[in-house]
């Protein structure tokens, strides 16, 4: 079903149509957030907060596939997950990447909330209820949520199921994205841009901190302004850039530096993937374990870490013809496979 076109000789003229869109609480009472979820959600955020503002000197895992394109496949992970946060709970906090918004360089597969067809028919409406059926369900598991923050009208679909976010290397620097983290009740980090630079991550969390007025909706899909308080949990996730990776001691402390200058307390995450490890799955391990060696080193601002992982390793192309995908391999960025996830989390907590 499509709404009309009002005809005009200066608006809309590259609209092709409009569709409805559910609304938020149409969803939610669908797809009420249970006790269980809530749960999840709510510890998630208290140890993810807790480690961040240095209250806990666990560190905290980001760690998941690059983006879910298959709910069974997703909740197959998911339970493997699960079952591997309880064995490593008392030095880690895992939380699992749900990434269903995906940002593209030029043009690509957007994501199982935006295409969940995955044929370019942009289902939006079945996105946003199989992205908070699965939200649902991996919460329900114990697990907590973790997912990008990218179109600035899913907060009130789905962001109740959320326990740790982030913006990414293309959006940290823009405004609509800086001022929606300021709404947002999950702790945030913000990437470094494609280019390297840290400090406009660490702008990003200062603009983010701050209570804005912002165009939005609420939970009837009503357009609305949306007045903030800002976003105190802010953190920078160093991800390299364009001159190449950027988690080694240096960077670290160019990090920690911007941050005390900002008049922040250094809270650094390492994306293992993206450029520091040069989007190359076999080369996440090193940078891992570099983590690891840097905080035994005694660098404390190193909080959190974040693996791109799968059922299986490394990643495969979309085409049309769908039948053709392996089993838990990505479409989007390689991941490395389970083993090797199992056995850097497990070496992780000293196991
Ligand atoms: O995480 C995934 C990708 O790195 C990001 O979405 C950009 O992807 P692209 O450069 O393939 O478009
Ligand atoms: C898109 C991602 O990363 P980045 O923004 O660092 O490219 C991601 O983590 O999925």
């Amino acid at each position: 079903m499509t709404i009309p076109l009002a005809p005009s000789r200066t608006e809309n003229l590259n609209v092709l149509s409009f569709a409805p869109l559910v609304t938020p609480n149409e969803l939610k009472t669908l797809l009420p957030l249970t006790a269980a979820a809530e749960a999840t959600v709510l510890a998630g955020r208290r140890a993810a907060q807790d480690i961040l503002h240095g209250r806990d000197d666990r560190l905290l895992a980001i760690v998941g596939p690059c983006s879910i394109h298959d709910y069974d496949q997703a909740v197959a992970y998911a339970h493997r997950l699960a079952a591997l946060r309880e064995r490593v709970s008392d030095r880690l906090e895992v939380q699992m990447r749900v990434y269903v918004d995906k940002p593209r360089t030029t043009v690509g597969w957007r994501g199982y909330l935006m295409d969940p067809d995955m044929n370019g028919s942009g289902h939006i409406n079945k996105g946003l209820e199989l992205t908070r059926r699965l939200m649902l369900e991996v919460s329900e598991l114990g697990l907590p949520v973790a997912t990008e923050l990218l179109d600035p009208f899913a907060p009130q679909y789905f962001f109740d199921l959320v326990a740790w976010s982030c913006l990414g290397a293309r959006t940290t620097e823009s405004q609509t994205h800086r001022v929606l983290s300021s709404s947002i009740s999950a702790p945030m980090g913000f990437k470094n841009g494609t280019g390297g630079g840290i400090k406009l991550a660490v702008d990003a969390i200062v603009a983010a901190r701050h209570g804005h007025a912002l165009f939005g909706i609420d939970g009837d899909g009503r357009a609305c302004i949306v007045n903030t308080r800002g976003n105190p949990d802010g953190h920078v996730i160093l991800r390299g850039g364009r001159s190449g990776p950027n988690y080694t001691p240096q960077f670290v402390k160019e990090a920690a530096d911007l941050m005390t200058a900002a008049g922040l307390s250094p809270a650094i995450m390492v994306d293992c993937s993206h450029a520091n490890s040069g989007s190359d799955h076999t080369r996440q391990p090193l940078v891992w374990r570099d983590v690891l060696h840097q905080r035994r080193s005694g660098q404390k601002a190193l909080r959190g870490v974040m693996l791109e992982s799968n059922l299986n390793p490394g990643k495969q192309t979309l085409t049309d013809d769908l039948s053709a995908l392996g089993p838990g391999v990505s479409v989007t960025d390689a991941c490395v496979g389970w083993d090797d996830t199992e056995a850097l989390l497990l070496e992780a907590a000293g196991h």
